[in-house]
């Protein structure tokens, strides 16, 4: 019988960024070509694939995505299986996805339902986003497989195995990520009346940044700025005339976003006037809500009280991203988190999922589509 501990295990060991997923894709399809292939269509694209499992009645379509790609974090786990790529880790539970999706996929073979199942394995949802460009291509080119509900899963370390935790509407916060480049002038460390330091117009830029939220954010909404990397300099003695900020931005509301983004960028004019520097505001990809439609949640939450071996828990808003809420926008949706008890958080570099929730949600993922109406 196929682990797909095993299979976690393996994909654990060869993470991958965004749109790098190459090795991920091959291992996925050499599973996918293990299967019978009788009911099954594959279509790879880009890094990522769209499988079409053939329902016995195929009235309706149903989908299930998995999301493929890892985070640029060296593991320090320690684990027998940890990474074999440096400075990449599956550090948000995207091998912990996979492996589920796969088993489900196989289940499904074995076990067929009335409905065709569409499974996506989508890249770069740690960006740059492989959900908007792959939902584009779909609509185009694979218009006929379009379903009529999509669900995904995400782990959830703070929640016991055996816990489903979803809820109606906003699940997760609308993104931006943010990007500063701030250039002054290089110069002696002896000699700062020479030079334009960026490290300190770096340093101030990163504090200000703090009174947005604490000063410029009606209390009675929500926002996060969170700069997770700040890069300036080259050795002790150089004063620095470059630095560059990386960072995200969330809201749950296009006018918070929007204000956020008109203060971030007068902060920026700040900096320039007091450190004589320039300073560049750069936005990347932004992802939208993930909101969940609500007679999806009513069947998800029904069918998971009355399931004997997982716990419902209402979930609150979390300040999250995940482009699955691109999904939703074309196709009724919802999005749940799935206990994983870890001690370490998602993002770090410790994160030890526990993998009975593996072959847990396997069981509880193929009975729900089972089920399904
Ligand atoms: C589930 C999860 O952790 N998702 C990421 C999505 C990141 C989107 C983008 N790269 C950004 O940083 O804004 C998250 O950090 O929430």
């Amino acid at each position: 019988m196929t682990s797909f501990i095993d299979i976690r295990r393996a994909l654990h060991q060869i993470p991958e960024i965004g749109f790098q997923e190459k090795k991920t894709q091959q291992f996925l399809l050499e599973f996918l070509e293990s299967l019978p292939q009788e009911r099954l269509t594959i279509h790879p694209w880009e890094t990522g694939i769209f499988v079409r499992l053939e329902g016995y009645v195929g009235e309706k379509t149903l989908a299930w995505r998995t999301d493929i790609d890892a985070l640029p974090l060296e593991e320090l786990t320690e684990l027998e299986f940890a990474s074999l790529h440096p400075g990449a880790m599956h550090a948000c539970g995207h091998d912990l996805h996979m492996a589920i999706a796969l088993g489900v996929l196989q289940q499904l073979v074995e076990h067929p339902i009335a409905h065709h199942v569409i499974f996506l394995f989508q890249p770069a949802e740690e960006g740059p986003g492989g959900a908007e460009p792959m939902l584009t291509n779909w609509k185009a080119q694979l218009k006929d497989w379009m379903p009529d509900a999509i669900y995904a899963c995400h782990i959830a370390p703070e929640l016991p195995v055996g816990v489903v935790s979803t809820k109606s509407g906003t699940l997760f916060a609308n993104t931006s990520e943010l990007f500063f480049e701030l250039t002054g002038k290089e110069g002696h460390a002896a000699f700062p009346h020479h030079s334009k330091d960026m490290t300190i117009a770096a340093a101030s830029l990163l504090l200000q940044l703090q009174t947005i939220v604490s000063r410029n954010t009606d209390p009675l909404e929500s926002a996060v700025v969170t700069i997770g990397s700040m890069k300036s300099g080259t050795a002790n003695n150089i004063i620095s005339g470059f630095a560059r900020l990386e960072g995200t931005i969330r809201t749950f509301s296009s006018n918070v976003m929007a204000h956020t983004k008109s203060r971030i960028e007068a902060i920026a004019r700040g900096i320039e006037v007091a450190f004589d520097c320039e300073v560049k505001v750069l936005y990347g990809s932004a992802y939208v809500e993930v909101k969940n439609d609500s007679s999806e949640y009513e069947r998800f939450r029904t069918f998971a009280e009355s399931y004997n071996d997982v716990t419902y828990h209402e979930a609150k808003e979390a300040m999250t991203g995940e482009d699955f809420g691109f999904f939703q926008t074309a196709i009724p949706g919802l999005m749940f988190w799935t206990g994983v008890d870890s001690e370490y958080g998602l993002h770090h570099p410790k994160l030890n999922p526990k993998e009975e929730t593996i072959p847990l949600m396997i069981q509880f993922i193929r009975d729900f589509f089972h089920q399904y109406e």
